[in-house]
C-alpha cells in the first residue's frame, strides 16, 4: 500500500536521512532536479533530440533550488535556458544559494519583483513550440497565499500558454508547463488552494501538463483540486529510504486503497460460509435503489442477499429480482424479528429508504450488531439529532455519505473545508473524514472522485477515482447506491468495516473504469465479474 505524504513527513523523512549521514540536502536536491529532467524526457520524447527552450521560474526556497538544478542540467543538454527568480538570492536557503551560484556561473537570472499589474509580462514572440516552462516557485513550503503577482502575472500567463490552439486567440504558442514537486499556490496536505479571503478577483492558476514529485506522492496530487492543477502526477525516486518511523502514528498516516485481498471462494464452500446480507427497501414505487444495492452484494459474493421490503412493495420488487430473496419487513419491530435468524450477517439500510422508515428502522438494524452500512436516507433521518445516532453506532458500521449528507451530521466539519483556505496546511478531506469517524465511532467513507475512508483509531485511506483512475461515469445516480450494497456484501463475507469500506470504493471504481463511457448504476454490478476475475479471485 503506497503512502501519501503530508508535506511535514516529507520534511521529517528528508531530516532523518540528512541527519543519519546517508545523503546530503544538496544530493537530494540535484537528484530531485535530474529526476524532473528524465521524467519531462520520458513524457515528451521529441524534446529528447533538438535544442529546445526552458523558462524556469525560481521561487524563495528549496523549491526554487531544484529549479535551478534543472536548469543547469538543461543547459548541459544544449537545451537555450531562461531564469527567472521571485525573490532576493542573498536569502535563498544554503542548497539552493549554492545551485543559484553554479548556474550564474552558465547564464544570468532575471529578477522578477512583484511591483504590481503590468511589472511582469513576458514577450509570446520569445516563446516557441518546443518550450517547456517550469514551475519552482513554491513546494511543500507554501503556507500563505501567493499574492497580486500569481493574480496578474505568471500564473495568468502560464494558463493562457497551455490553452488549446483555438482558445489562446492565437497569441502564446503551445508551452509545456511542468510543475516542480507542485503546482504553486497548491496546498500539499489539502489539495487545496491557498487563497487571500476574499480571493483576489481576476486569478488565474498554474495548471499542469506534468507535476514531477519526489519519494512519494504528497495528499495534495489526489485530494480535492489538486488533479485537476497537477497534470500528469510523476514520483521520482531520490534515493531516500521508506522511513515509517519518520510518518508518525496510525492517526498522522494515509494510505491509497490497492486492489484487495481475499475475495476468492474456496472450492469446497456453501452458500452459508460466504454470509447472508439483508438490504432494507423502501415502500412501494421506491425500490430501485435497494436492488441496485443488492444485486450489488450479491455480485461481489455475499452468499445469499434478502431485501426486506413492506408489504406494498412486495410485488414491485418480486416482478424484478430471481437470484436474490424477499421478506417482508413493515415495521421496526418486523425488522428485529428477522434479524433474530443468527445468519444474517450485515445489513444495509439507507437508498431509497425513506426518512419516516428509516427513523423506525436504524434503531433496531444497530441494535442487532451486525456489519452495518448506514447511507441516503439512513444519515439524512438524523440530520436533527447526529448524537442519537452516534450514541447506537458501533465499530462493525460503515457511514457513506456524499458532501451533503456529511454536512447533516458534521455542519461544522463541513464548515471547515467551506471556509477559504487562507493558510497552510488547510483542513483536508482527510482531517474532517478522521474527525467525523472519531466522532461517530464507527468507519466513515466519505464518497467523491478522492474517497476518504477512516476509521475511529484514526486509521484512514484514499481511494482515488481521479489521474490514471479517472471514473468520471460514476456520476451518475444510483453509484452510491451501489457501493452501499458492495461494501455490506464484502462485511456479509467477513471483512472487516475498513476493509469492507476500502475494497469496495477500490472494487467500484475499477467496475466503472472496466464499463467506461454510458455507464449507468445497473452497469456496475455486472461489471464487477470481470474485474473479479482480473484478480484472480
Ligand atoms: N523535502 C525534501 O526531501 C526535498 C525537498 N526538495 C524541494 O524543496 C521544496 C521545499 O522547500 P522549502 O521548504 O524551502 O519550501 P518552498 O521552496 O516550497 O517555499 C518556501 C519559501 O517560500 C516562502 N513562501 C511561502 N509561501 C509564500 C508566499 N505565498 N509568497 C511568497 N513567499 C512564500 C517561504 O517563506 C520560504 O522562503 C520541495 O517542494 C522540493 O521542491 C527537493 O530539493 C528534494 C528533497
Ligand atoms: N467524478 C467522479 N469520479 C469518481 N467517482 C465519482 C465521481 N463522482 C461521483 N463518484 C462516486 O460515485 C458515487 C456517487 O454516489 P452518491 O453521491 O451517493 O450518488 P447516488 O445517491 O446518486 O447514488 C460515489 O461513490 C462517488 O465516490
Ligand atoms: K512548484
Amino acid at each position: 500500500m503506497a503512502e501519501l505524504l503530508t508535506a511535514a513527513q516529507m520534511r521529517a523523512i528528508e531530516e532523518a536521512a540528512i541527519t543519519s549521514g546517508e545523503v546530503s540536502g544538496l544530493e537530494l536536491m540535484e537528484r530531485a532536479g535530474a529526476g524532473v529532467v528524465d521524467a519531462v524526457l520520458e513524457t515528451w520524447p521529441d524534446l529528447g533530440g533538438g535544442a529546445p527552450k526552458a523558462v524556469v521560474l525560481c521561487g524563495p526556497g528549496n523549491n526554487g533550488g531544484d529549479g535551478f538544478v534543472i536548469a543547469r542540467r538543461l543547459h548541459e543538454r544544449g537545451w537555450t535556458v531562461e531564469v527567472w527568480l521571485y525573490g532576493d538570492p542573498a536569502r535563498l536557503p544554503p542548497d539552493a544559494r549554492t545551485n543559484y551560484e553554479r548556474w550564474r556561473e552558465l547564464g544570468p537570472v532575471r529578477p522578477y519583483r512583484d511591483e504590481g499589474p503590468g511589472a511582469f509580462w513576458l514577450e509570446p514572440s520569445d516563446y516557441r513550440e518546443d518550450t517547456v516552462l517550469f514551475d519552482a516557485l513554491f513546494g511543500t513550503g507554501l503556507t500563505r497565499p501567493v499574492e497580486a503577482f500569481n493574480a496578474v502575472g505568471w500564473a495568468t500567463q502560464l494558463s493562457e500558454w497551455r490553452l488549446p490552439e483555438e482558445m489562446r486567440r492565437g497569441a502564446y504558442p503551445a508551452v509545456r508547463v511542468v510543475a516542480v514537486d507542485l503546482p504553486s499556490g497548491l496546498c500539499a496536505d489539502s489539495g487545496r488552494r491557498l487563497q487571500s479571503d476574499p480571493p483576489p478577483g481576476d486569478v488565474e492558476e498554474i495548471v499542469a501538463d506534468l507535476t514531477v514529485t519526489f519519494h512519494a506522492r504528497k495528499l495534495g496530487h489526489v485530494l480535492a483540486e489538486g488533479p485537476s492543477f497537477c497534470g500528469r502526477v510523476v514520483v521520482a525516486p531520490i534515493g531516500l529510504e521508506p522511513r515509517r518511523r519518520a510518518l508518525g502514528g496510525r492517526e498522522q498516516r494515509v494510505t491509497e486503497v490497492t486492489a484487495p485481498a481475499g475475495l476468492d471462494k474456496a472450492a469446497s464452500a456453501h452458500k452459508y460460509a460466504h454470509g447472508h446480507a439483508l438490504v432494507v427497501s423502501g415502500g412501494f414505487g421506491r425500490t430501485g435503489a435497494a436492488r441496485l444495492a443488492a444485486r450489488a452484494a450479491l455480485r461481489v459474493g455475499a452468499g445469499l442477499v434478502t431485501l426486506a421490503a413492506p408489504g406494498a412493495a412486495q410485488m414491485e420488487i418480486a416482478g424484478q429480482i430471481t437470484a436474490l430473496m424477499l421478506r417482508r419487513a413493515e415495521s421496526g419491530d418486523e425488522l428485529a424479528g428477522l434479524l433474530e435468524d443468527p445468519r444474517l450477517t450485515a445489513l444495509c439500510l439507507g437508498p431509497g429508504l425513506g426518512l419516516e422508515r428509516a427513523r423506525d428502522l436504524v434503531p433496531p438494524a444497530l441494535e442487532a450488531s451486525r456489519g452495518t452500512v448506514l447511507d441516503a436516507d439512513a444519515l439524512t433521518a438524523f440530520e436533527d439529532a447526529p448524537e442519537e445516532l452516534f450514541g447506537m453506532l458501533h465499530e462493525a458500521c460503515v457511514l457513506t455519505p456524499h458532501a451533503g449528507e456529511f454536512a447533516r451530521l458534521f455542519p461544522d466539519l463541513a464548515e471547515r473545508l467551506k471556509q477559504p483556505a487562507v493558510s497552510g496546511p488547510a483542513a483536508s478531506r482527510v482531517d474532517v473524514t478522521r474527525e467525523a469517524a472519531r466522532r461517530a465511532g464507527c468507519v466513515v467513507l466519505l464518497k467523491g472522485p478522492d474517497t476518504v475512508i477512516a476509521a475511529p483509531d484514526g486509521q484512514s485511506a484514499l481511494n482515488a477515482g481521479v489521474g490514471p483512475r479517472a471514473a468520471p461515469w460514476l456520476a451518475t445516480a444510483g453509484a452510491g447506491d451501489v457501493l452501499g450494497g458492495l461494501v455490506c456484501g464484502l462485511m456479509a463475507r467477513g471483512f472487516t468495516a475498513f476493509d469492507a469500506a476500502c475494497a469496495g470504493a477500490w472494487l467500484h471504481v475499477e467496475a466503472a473504469r472496466a464499463f467506461g463511457p454510458g455507464l449507468i448504476a445497473e452497469d456496475l454490478p455486472e461489471a464487477l465479474p470481470q474485474v473479479l476475475r482480473q484478480l484472480g479471485a
